[in-house]
């Protein structure tokens, strides 16, 4: 075997080379006497391609243009001028279901802040944090710490070198206006004498060597909060602290980080802050503490779902750059917009529907994508989407999902609590898992019910009480296969017994 990467000696890099070489062109000579290689991707780059920039239909895409959303993003910059003006904007909330376009408008509204903040010269910053990713008090403020503490010493290296260069000039050149004493090319500066100007030299100095990142675990939080607040505070500006998924971080750590974050201001004396969250739950701020849900919601804007015709002119309008000319059929970008509607009218869902549809459609080599291309697509989305939860379910929720599983594989129809538990008894003891009563059993149905793996309806029996009747909501081979992946359900050898034992209860 040849190694032409190991080894530190040259001479035998060049040897290692050459019979590589040798080998090489002694294969590719064989079999192709033109030296070309076997064309394994010249099929692919030679049918025409459906797409013109794909980059387009994807997430992390910022649209410039957001269709229907001109009165959340009016109505937001109406709040936030506020800080164009050196005063505190309102807090605001943001809510709306997934999709809608919350993110999108609230990245736009505070890039085009920050610019003109920029051509005013007005300091105002936004900075955002996804909570989902960032959940608890002490990382949120940590990561805002260094975000401010890097503008700071951004902004003294900036102050440091004009003062430098200054002070170089000074020493060079001594013209004094004769009437104060004072070098004249102090005029325009802020400083009345040589010796203010290297006293702040010596105090940039200083505030640069004191400042320190803060590490992401290990400090107290009260230590990473007063970094965070020295930080902010290290200069005249507004902030907007831009808390997306706001719901995630309360759920996680509570409402801490939002109280001191709301009652920050009363404490500042040279900045501003205020809080913009966005959730896709409404009932949130239930859980808040009642200072910071008025302090939070101030403001408030919902973002409604889009209906059909909205969601066609999002997608026109990336279809447009998205695609070659000619490669959608006229009922595509309808029929995604339907089909995403009737999801909860999410945007995402419809650009992934079309995106996935101009897959399949190139994977087929078509050069237009038709309806069937749609339909594919939204099995395709939705079965991946069940494949995940399915995936990630707690162990308990899969036996019992196993369990509907088997007595569906087994014809039986109309299955009840009882039979369910039944059979998740007995393999929870195949497999030494605990227990859970009936009781909390039914509760896991009704959360496979919400999320819409399983139909659960309660009927009555008469005097017998009520009972649920279960049914799957998603394909049964592909469900199977992916419980069968947990390892703990995968080494159950043979399911049928278990099956046999509810005849026997
Ligand atoms: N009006 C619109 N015009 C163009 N694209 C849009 C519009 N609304 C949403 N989108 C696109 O849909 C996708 C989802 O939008 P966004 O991330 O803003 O939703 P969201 O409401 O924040 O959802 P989530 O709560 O799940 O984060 C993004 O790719 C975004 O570019």
């Amino acid at each position: 075997m040849v190694d032409n990467q190991s080894g530190s000696d040259n001479e035998e890099r060049t040897n290692s080379a050459q019979s590589f070489e040798v080998d090489l062109d002694e294969v590719v000579l064989e079999d192709e006497p033109d030296g070309d290689n076997q064309g394994l991707f010249d099929d692919l780059l030679d049918s025409e391609p459906i797409f013109e920039n794909k980059e387009v239909l994807r997430p992390s895409y910022t649209p410039h243009e957001l269709p229907h959303r001109k009165e959340q993003i009016n109505k937001m910059a109406t709040i936030l001028v506020a800080a164009l003006r050196g005063e505190t904007p309102s807090n605001i909330l943001i809510y709306g279901k997934t999709g809608t376009g919350k993110t999108a408008s609230a990245k736009f509204v505070s890039q085009e802040l920050e610019s003109t903040s920029q051509k005013y010269s007005v300091p105002c910053d936004v900075e955002y944090i996804n909570c989902e990713v960032t959940d608890t008090q002490y990382r949120v403020l940590a990561q805002l710490a260094n975000k401010f503490i890097d503008k700071n010493e951004e902004l003294i290296d900036k102050r440091l070198t004009e003062y430098e260069a200054l002070r170089e000039d000074l020493s060079n050149d001594v013209g004094v206006d004769e009437s104060s004493g004072t070098p004249s090319r102090l005029d325009d500066t802020e400083f009345d004498s040589v010796d203010e100007l290297d006293d702040r030299i010596e105090e940039l100095r200083q505030d640069r060597e004191e400042m320190e990142q803060v590490p992401m675990t290990g400090w107290p939080t009260d230590r990473v909060y007063s970094v965070f607040f020295e930080a902010v505070d290290y200069r005249e500006r507004v902030v907007v602290i831009m808390l997306d998924e706001i719901d995630k971080l309360v759920e996680k750590s509570g409402d801490d980080t939002l109280y001191n974050l709301s009652r920050m201001n009363s404490e500042l004396s040279n900045s501003r802050v205020s809080i913009m969250g966005i959730s896709n739950d409404l009932k949130f701020t239930d859980f808040l503490d009642p200072r910071v849900k008025s302090s939070l919601g101030e403001e408030e804007i919902v973002f409604p779902p889009y209906d059909a015709n909205q969601l066609r002119d999002i997608l026109q309008h990336r279809a447009d750059v998205a695609f070659k000319p000619d490669a959608l059929t006229d009922d595509v970008i309808p029929l995604c917009a339907a089909f995403a509607a009737q999801e909860h009218g999410d945007a995402r869902r419809a650009l992934d529907l079309l995106r996935t549809a101009g897959e399949l459609a190139e994977r087929d080599q078509q050069d237009r994508i038709l309806e069937e291309h749609v339909r594919q697509a939204q099995d395709k989305i939705e079965l991946d989407r069940v494949v995940e939860v399915v995936r990630t379910l707690p162990t308990q929720s899969k036996l019992v999902l196993f369990s509907t599983i088997l007595l569906e594989k087994n014809g039986v129809h109309n299955i009840n609590t009882g039979e369910v538990y039944n059979i998740y008894k007995s393999l929870c003891e195949e497999i030494d898992a605990d227990v859970l009563t009936q009781r909390r059993v039914t509760d896991l149905i009704s959360e496979l019910d919400m999320l819409g793996i399983v139909n659960a309806v309660v009927v009555s029996k008469g005097r017998y009480g009520r009972t649920k009747e279960i049914s799957l909501s998603v394909p049964i081979e592909e469900t199977e296969a992916v419980l069968m992946s947990d390892s703990r359900i995968g080494d159950i050898e043979d399911v049928q017994p278990f099956v046999q034992a509810r005849f026997d209860n």
